[in-house]
C-alpha cells in the first residue's frame, strides 16, 4: 500500500504554463468579437453560431457562472444590425384604447417622433401668438377706456388659462416604443425573473380618466422585454421563476412574433387599453439549471425543443496545455474588461491555473465555474491595485484566495469554530462507535463525526437501522446498504439488535453516499467493541462488495480534515488524481488512498481486533465480497 503526501506535487513542480510565451498578460491577445472570448464551452459556441444564422431559440442548461448569458450577449453580435426597427405607437382618434401601432428602419423612428413634435410646437404658437394678441388688444383698449386695471386683470386671466388650462395638442404625437436608433449591433435584453409588465409590455394607469385632463391612452403604454427584443436576443436565466401565465404569453409570442400590449393590472385603467400588435420576433436563450428545465411549461420546452437547440454547459474542461493557454487569455481578458486592476505576471497566472484545477476537483480537469474565477482574478488585481503595484504578482493571487472566501467556505469556518468550541470532534485518542466523516457544503469541506450505538432491538420481531441527522435520499439509501453489508460482513445475526447511526451537527443535512466507509467503520466498531483512532478521518463510497468507490470534493474534505488537526485521512483510491490540497496543509496531512473497506479498518482501528480480524477471514474464505485480507492485521505504521 502507497502512502502519499506528495499527490500531485510532480505535476507542480513542472511550469503549469508549458512553452506558452508571455511575460505578463498585457501582451496577451484577446479576441474582439464575444463569441471568440467563451472558453471551454465548444459545442454551445457552434450551437450558438447556428442558431444565430438560422435564427433559432436555445436552451443553455447547466452551472451558474459557464457563460450562458455572456453567450446570449455573444449571439446579440452575430445576428444581422441591418434588420434593426424602430416600434412607433400613435393615437388611435377613433378607438382611443386601441392605439395603433407602425414598424419603421431602425433610427427612423426618432425622426417621426421629431418632425410631429416641430409640427405639435408650431401649432402651439400659432396658438399662443392668437391670445397674445387678444391680449395685447384687450390691453391697447382697456388703456383708451381708462380700465387699465380691468384689462391687466383680463390679460392675466386669459394667460393663466392658455398657459394651464389648455393642453398642449400633443396628442397625434406619436410615441417611440422601441428605439434602436443607437444600437451597433442586435438587442440583447435580459429579462430574467422579469415580471408580466415588464416581460410582456404594460398600460400606465392614469388617475385623470376623463374630461380633457387624461394623458392619451397611446402614451401610457410601454413596451416589454419581448418588444425591445425584437429582431434581437431575449435571455431569461431560471425560466421556470417566471409564473405559468408569463410563460404561456411568452410562447404565443414566440408563435406570433408580435404581441399587443395592454394593462396588466386588471384594476387600472391600463387594463381597457389594448394596442394593436407589436412586433417581437426574437430569438430566446432559456437558460437554468436542471431544476429550471423541470419546472418549465411544458409547450415552452416541447417549441424550443422542436424550434431550436438545447446544450449542456460544461462544468470543467481537459487539463490541456492548449486549454491552460485558454485561461491565460481568461486571465487577460478578465483584466481588460475591469478596466481598473493591473495586468498578471506569468506567475500569477500559473496560479491562477492552479485554482482552476483545485476548483475542477477531478483528475485531469480545469474548472469551467469562469465567474468565480473572475472573481478571484478581480480580488488578487484590487489586492496589487491597493499596494499600487504595476502588475498582480503570485503573492497578490494568494492573498485573494485566502480573502475571496465564499459563503458556504465562512459558513464551513463558523462550523468548524462552533465545533470546537463544543468539542463536536475529536482529533486524538480513540473512541467506539465514533468515526471523523467529511462532507463538502456549497464548495467547502467540514468533518462530519458520525456515531454509531447498538442496543438490543425495541421490536420484538427485528433490530432497525435508526439514522438521524437530517439525511436527504441518496444518503438514506447508503445507510440501508451498508447496514446490509454490515449484517452479511459479519455473518452474525443482528437482527435483534437495533443499530442507531447519528449524523452530528448536520445544520445543513447529509445528502450523497460519500459517507458510507464511515458508516459502515463507526457501527462494526460499536458492534465488535474496537476502538477508532480519532487522529484520521475519511471519505469514500461503499460498494456492496466492500469496494471503496470514488467520492466528489476530496481536496476540500481534505482540507477541512487537516484544518481541524486531523493528521491522516483515508480516501478512495480512484480519487488520488483529484486531490491538489493547498500548499498551507501539505505538511499537515497524510492522504492515504484505500481501495477496500479491510484497508479503512486496517489505518482506523486502534489496538489488537483478533475477533474482528476471524470475522473478516471467515468472510474473505466464502469469497462473498471478494476482500483481499492481509495474514494479520498489521499494527498500523508510523504517525497513525
Ligand atoms: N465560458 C466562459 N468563457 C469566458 N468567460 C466566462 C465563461 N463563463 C463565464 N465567464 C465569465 O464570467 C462572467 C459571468 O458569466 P455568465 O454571466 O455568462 O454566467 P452564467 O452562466 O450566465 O451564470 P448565471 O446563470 O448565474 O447567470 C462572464 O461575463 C465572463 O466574464
Amino acid at each position: 500500500m502507497v502512502e502519499r503526501t506528495d499527490i500531485l506535487l510532480d505535476d507542480e513542480k513542472k511550469d503549469l504554463l508549458g512553452s506558452t510565451e508571455f511575460e505578463d498578460t498585457s501582451t496577451v491577445k484577446v479576441p474582439e468579437s464575444l463569441i471568440d472570448q467563451v472558453i471551454g464551452q465548444d459545442e454551445a459556441v457552434e450551437v450558438i453560431r447556428k442558431a444565430a444564422h438560422q435564427r433559432r431559440h436555445v436552451m443553455l442548461i447547466g452551472s451558474p457562472g459557464t457563460g450562458k448569458s455572456m453567450l446570449g450577449r455573444a449571439m446579440s453580435e452575430l445576428l444581422p444590425v441591418e434588420d434593426l426597427q424602430d416600434v412607433l405607437v400613435y393615437n388611435n382618434p377613433e378607438e382611443n384604447n386601441n392605439p395603433k401601432i407602425r414598424v419603421v428602419p431602425a433610427g427612423r423612428g426618432r425622426q417621426i417622433v421629431d418632425a410631429h413634435k416641430m409640427e405639435a410646437r408650431k401649432k402651439t404658437q400659432t396658438r399662443n401668438m392668437f391670445f397674445m394678441l387678444i391680449m395685447m388688444g384687450l390691453l391697447v383698449y382697456a388703456y383708451y377706456m381708462g380700465q387699465l386695471l380691468f384689462g391687466i386683470i383680463a390679460a392675466a386671466l386669459i394667460f393663466l388659462t392658455m398657459r394651464y388650462l389648455i393642453p398642449k395638442d400633443d396628442s397625434m404625437v406619436p410615441k417611440l416604443l422601441v428605439d434602436n436608433s443607437k444600437q451597433k449591433k442586435a438587442p440583447y435584453v435580459d429579462a430574467t425573473g422579469a415580471h408580466a409588465g415588464s416581460l410582456l409590455g404594460d398600460v400606465r394607469h392614469d388617475p385623470f380618466q376623463s374630461g380633457g385632463l387624461e394623458t392619451p391612452s397611446h402614451e401610457r403604454v410601454e413596451s416589454g422585454a419581448i418588444h425591445r427584443a425584437h429582431k434581437g436576443v431575449l435571455f431569461i436565466d431560471e425560466v421556470n421563476t417566471l409564473r405559468l401565465e408569463s410563460q404561456q404569453s411568452l410562447l404565443t409570442s414566440l408563435q406570433e412574433g408580435e404581441y399587443p400590449i395592454t394593462g396588466q393590472s386588471e384594476r387600472s385603467s391600463g387594463a381597457l387599453v389594448r394596442t394593436d400588435p407589436v412586433p417581437c420576433d426574437f430569438v430566446m436563450i432559456a437558460a437554468g439549471n436542471l431544476d429550471a428545465m423541470a419546472g418549465m411549461h411544458p409547450a415552452l420546452r416541447s417549441r424550443i425543443k422542436g424550434y431550436g437547440y438545447e446544450v449542456y454547459m460544461r462544468d470543467t474542461m481537459d487539463d490541456t496545455l492548449e486549454n491552460r493557454e485558454k485561461l491565460v487569455r481568461f486571465v487577460a481578458q478578465e483584466v481588460n474588461r475591469d478596466g481598473k486592476i493591473p495586468h498578471f505576471t506569468r506567475d500569477a497566472v500559473a496560479e491562477i491555473v492552479r485554482e482552476a484545477k483545485r476548483r475542477a476537483g477531478r483528475k485531469g480537469h480545469l474548472t469551467l465555474l469562469l465567474r468565480d474565477l473572475g472573481g478571484l482574478i478581480r480580488v488578487a488585481g484590487d489586492v496589487a491595485r491597493s499596494e499600487g503595484a504595476a502588475l498582480t504578482e503570485m503573492r497578490h493571487v494568494l492573498e485573494a484566495k485566502k480573502m475571496a472566501r465564499s459563503v458556504e467556505q465562512q459558513l464551513a469556518d463558523m462550523y468548524l469554530e462552533r465545533r470546537k468550541d463544543y468539542s463536536m470532534f475529536k482529533n486524538s485518542g480513540a473512541e467506539i462507535g465514533r468515526v471523523n466523516g467529511l462532507a463538502v457544503v456549497g464548495d467547502s469541506g467540514i468533518v462530519l463525526p458520525i456515531m454509531a450505538e447498538v442496543t438490543p432491538a425495541q421490536s420484538k420481531e427485528e433490530g432497525k437501522v435508526i439514522a438521524t441527522g437530517r439525511l436527504q435520499e441518496i444518503a438514506k439509501e447508503a445507510v440501508q446498504n451498508v447496514s446490509a453489508l454490515i449484517k452479511k460482513f459479519l455473518g452474525e445475526d443482528i437482527t435483534n439488535k437495533d443499530v442507531h447511526i447519528q449524523f452530528i451537527g448536520t445544520y445543513e443535512g447529509v445528502e450523497g453516499d460519500s459517507a458510507s466507509i464511515s458508516i459502515a467503520t463507526a457501527v462494526i466498531s460499536a458492534l465488535e467493541s474496537v476502538p477508532i483512532k480519532q487522529n484520521i478521518a475519511m471519505t469514500g463510497s461503499l460498494s456492496v462488495r466492500g469496494d471503496v468507490l470514488p467520492v466528489g470534493g476530496v481536496t476540500q474534505k481534505i482540507e477541512a480534515a487537516a484544518q481541524a488537526g486531523i493528521t491522516t485521512v483515508l480516501i478512495p483510491k480512484s480519487n488520488e488524481g483529484d486531490v491538489l490540497i493547498d500548499e498551507t496543509f501539505r505538511d499537515r496531512i497524510k492522504i492515504i488512498p484505500v481501495t477496500s473497506i479491510s484497508e479503512v479498518f486496517e489505518y482506523s482501528f486502534s489496538g489488537q481486533k483478533p475477533k474482528l480480524l476471524e470475522k473478516l477471514k471467515k468472510f474473505a474464505a466464502e469469497k462473498k465480497l471478494g476482500i483481499v485480507l492481509p495474514e494479520t492485521i498489521p499494527t498500523p505504521s508510523k504517525g497513525l
